[in-house]
C-alpha cells in the first residue's frame, strides 16, 4: 500500500532534543504505517524512543527531517497554530499509561470525558451530555460514574474513561502508550476486547508497549524500536515466530509464552553480545 493512502504515515524521521552541546538525536530515520482498522504494535525497550515517536504524531515535538502525514494531511510542516486545530478537530486522539495524567482531578468524569467536544465546539450543551452518555456507556463507564472524581475510580475503570474521552471526537487514529501496563490481568483482557471492537470500526491505532507479549496479543503489525532505530518491522506472527534481529530475538526469546522455547543462556549472552558488538 503506497504511503499517500496511509492513515498514519511516519516517513523516516529525526528528532533532537536539547540545543547546542545537550543537543542529543532520539530518533533516527524511523518509519511506521498504520492504516484504517489496523492495529500497530511499536515495542522497544524504556528509553527506546517510543513516547517520542507519538509526541511527534501529535506535533508535540518537532522533526528535524522526514515527515509525517495522518490521513494525508502533513503534521511536521504546518506551523503550532495548525497543529493546534489539526489537534482540536480530534483525528488523532492519545490514551497514557497513566490516566491520570489526561484526566483532570478537579473535573467530574463527565466533564473530562466532553472536554475534547467542549473544545472542537459547536454543539449544545444537550449534545454534549447525550454524546458523553453514549461514549460512557460504549467504553464501558458506568453512567453513576460520571458524577464521580478521577480519584475515586479504580484504575480500569479510569483507563476506560480515557478511551471514552479519547473516542468522543471519533478520532481516526488512537495512539496508545502502555494502555494496560498499570492494570490488572481481567481489566486488561477487557480493555483489549474494547480496543478490538474499535479496530472492527476501522479505526488505526498505534499501540506502544516495553512488552511484546502484550503487543503481540493484539497487533496485526510490529515494529520493533531500539535506541532509536527500527530494527525490525513486520506482520506480528512473523516477528514473533521468525525474528530477523538480534535484539528482537532477545525481545522474543524473554517471552517465552509466545514462541514456545525460551533461549538457553548462552544463546541469550550471544544475542548481547551480537548487540554490542
Ligand atoms: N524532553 C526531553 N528532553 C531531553 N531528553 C528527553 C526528553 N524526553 C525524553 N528524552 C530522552 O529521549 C529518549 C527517549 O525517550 P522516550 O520517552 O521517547 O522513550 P520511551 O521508549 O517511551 O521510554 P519509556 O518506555 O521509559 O517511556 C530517552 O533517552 C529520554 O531520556
Amino acid at each position: 500500500m503506497s504511503a499517500r493512502s496511509s492513515l498514519l504515515a511516519v516517513e523516516a524521521i529525526d528528532v533532537h532534543y536539547g540545543h547546542r552541546r545537550s543537543r542529543t538525536q532520539v530518533l533516527d530515520r524511523v518509519s511506521l504505517h498504520v492504516e484504517p482498522g489496523e492495529i500497530v504494535g511499536l515495542i522497544g525497550e524504556s528509553g527506546s524512543g517510543k513516547t517520542t515517536v507519538a509526541r511527534a504524531i501529535l506535533g508535540l515535538v518537532g522533526v528535524s527531517s522526514g515527515g509525517i502525514s495522518v490521513d494525508g494531511e502533513p503534521v511536521t510542516a504546518r506551523s503550532r497554530a495548525q497543529q493546534r486545530r489539526l489537534r482540536r478537530r480530534g483525528v488523532v486522539q492519545y490514551v497514557f499509561q497513566d490516566p491520570l495524567r489526561s484526566l483532570d482531578g478537579d473535573w467530574t468524569v463527565g466533564d473530562s470525558i466532553a472536554e475534547p467536544l467542549r473544545i472542537r465546539g459547536g454543539l449544545s450543551r444537550a449534545e454534549v451530555t447525550e454524546r458523553v452518555r453514549a461514549y460512557a456507556e460504549r467504553s464501558k463507564v458506568a453512567l453513576e460514574l460520571l458524577e464521580r472524581y478521577p480519584a475515586e475510580l479504580s484504575g480500569g475503570q479510569r483507563q476506560r474513561v480515557a478511551i471514552a474521552r479519547a473516542l468522543i471526537t471519533e478520532p481516526r487514529l488512537l495512539l496508545l502508550d502502555e494502555p494496560v501496563s498499570a492494570l490488572d490481568a481481567a481489566t486488561r483482557v477487557r480493555i483489549i476486547e474494547a480496543l478490538t471492537e474499535l479496530r472492527a470500526e476501522g479505526i488505526g491505532m498505534l499501540y506502544i508497549s516495553h512488552d511484546l507479549g502484550s503487543v503481540a496479543g493484539v497487533s496485526d503489525r510490529t515494529v520493533v524500536l531500539r535506541q532509536g532505530r527500527v530494527v525490525e518491522s513486520g506482520p506480528t506472527r512473523q516477528v514473533v515466530t521468525a525474528p530477523e534481529h538480534p535484539y528482537t530475538r532477545l525481545l522474543v526469546g524473554s517471552a517465552p509464552l509466545l514462541s514456545g522455547q525460551s533461549l538457553t543462556r548462552e544463546e541469550r549472552d550471544e544475542l548481547r553480545a551480537a548487540l554490542a558488538g
